[in-house]
């Protein structure tokens, strides 16, 4: 009788119980798992990784030819436990024939509502005022005192209008947003919906009120975010970047921030994560920066586990994935 063989997956980090049980009950893979909140060392990754059918890898994990090569030739599938894949050497991995799943749609809300969320505190400048309230700077009320920017019959800039961009968008919109601007590689037919304008990068950068980043990071994106585009924005803009930190020359931000170029600044995406305590974003009091946690629901990370749990039990049957990747 023929009995089917056990898979190798190594998984490399703790995540939610709603993905770990799809893989345990699943019957066809054996897991080893990296058993931390924390990132796994190279070293016990090349190690974890040796002879594995699937991998199941975080944001975090630089997925590259080395690795690829310490899996060897039974190494199937990828399994990334986010929609942004810029972590893994796409060109190596479609070499070697691997498939790879991802998490997009799951996490459209969550990201977009926390956009929103930091777009206003960083614009009313919230953090600020919290700190004021508790180190006694808070005398009275004063007229000129914490003002900020509003959105109402604001220009908002949206870079790149896909799944994320677009939910960014239908969310400011009910906020008397006057002009919804949009710029990215091809016309969106879909904005219609929030009579979004597709224009030139240039434009959306001169005439924002706030500019929102919400791209991929590709090639043609790093660092996009520099000097130049910068010293196009408004005095009184507000810029967002919630998509990855490598889309933004940080020098060139703090230059901007602290010379009054720009208003303010609000990331929840840095280059490196995470950002170091000293580092000269984290002097300024118009920048506000966050840990990365725009999919961080307690939901949406649970069923973005057991979606990148089924995509890698798809992909070692070799059966349909519900996400993947085409590349
Ligand atoms: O790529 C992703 O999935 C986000 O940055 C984090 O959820």
């Amino acid at each position: 009788m023929h009995t089917a063989q056990i898979m190798k997956v190594f998984v490399t980090r703790r995540i939610p119980q709603e993905g770990m049980k799809f893989l345990s009950q699943s019957g066809v893979c054996k897991v080893s798992l990296w058993d931390s909140d924390e990132p796994v060392p190279k070293e016990e990754l090349l190690k974890g990784v040796a002879g594995a059918h699937g991998l199941l890898c975080l944001l975090s994990d630089k997925i590259d030819a080395e690795v690829l090569d310490a899996a060897g030739p039974n190494l199937k599938v990828i399994s990334t436990l986010s929609v942004g894949f810029d972590h893994m050497a796409m060109d190596e991995i479609k070499k070697r024939g691997v498939r790879v799943g991802y998490t997009p749609d799951v996490l459209t809300d969550a990201t977009a509502e926390l956009t929103v969320a930091l777009l206003l505190a960083t614009a009313r400048r919230l953090p600020e005022g919290v700190m004021e309230v508790k180190n006694g700077g808070w005398s009275t009320w004063k007229p000129l005192w914490l003002c900020g920017y509003g959105l109402s019959g604001s220009t908002v800039g949206v870079i790149g209008l896909g799944r994320i961009g677009m939910a960014i968008a239908r969310r400011l919109k009910p906020f008397g947003v006057k002009r919804l601007l949009y710029s990215g590689r091809t016309v969106k037919s879909y904005a219609a919906e929030v009579v979004g304008e597709y224009v030139p990068l240039d434009t959306l950068v001169t005439d924002s009120d706030f500019v929102v980043v919400s791209c991929a990071l590709t090639p043609e994106t790093q660092g996009l975010c520099d000097k130049a585009f910068f010293s196009k924005m408004k005095n009184t803009a507000v810029f967002i970047n919630t998509s990855r930190g490598a889309v933004v020359n940080q020098e060139d931000l703090y230059w901007a921030l602290s010379s009054g170029q720009i208003a303010s600044a609000g990331l929840d995406v840095t280059s490196p994560e995470p950002l170091p305590t000293d580092h000269p974003l984290l002097t300024l009091k118009n920048c506000v920066v966050l840990p990365h946690i725009g999919s961080a629901t307690y939901s949406t990370r649970g069923i973005m586990a057991e979606l990148a749990a089924n995509n890698l039990l798809a992909g070692l049957q070799g059966t349909e994935m519900p996400s993947e990747l085409k590349f």
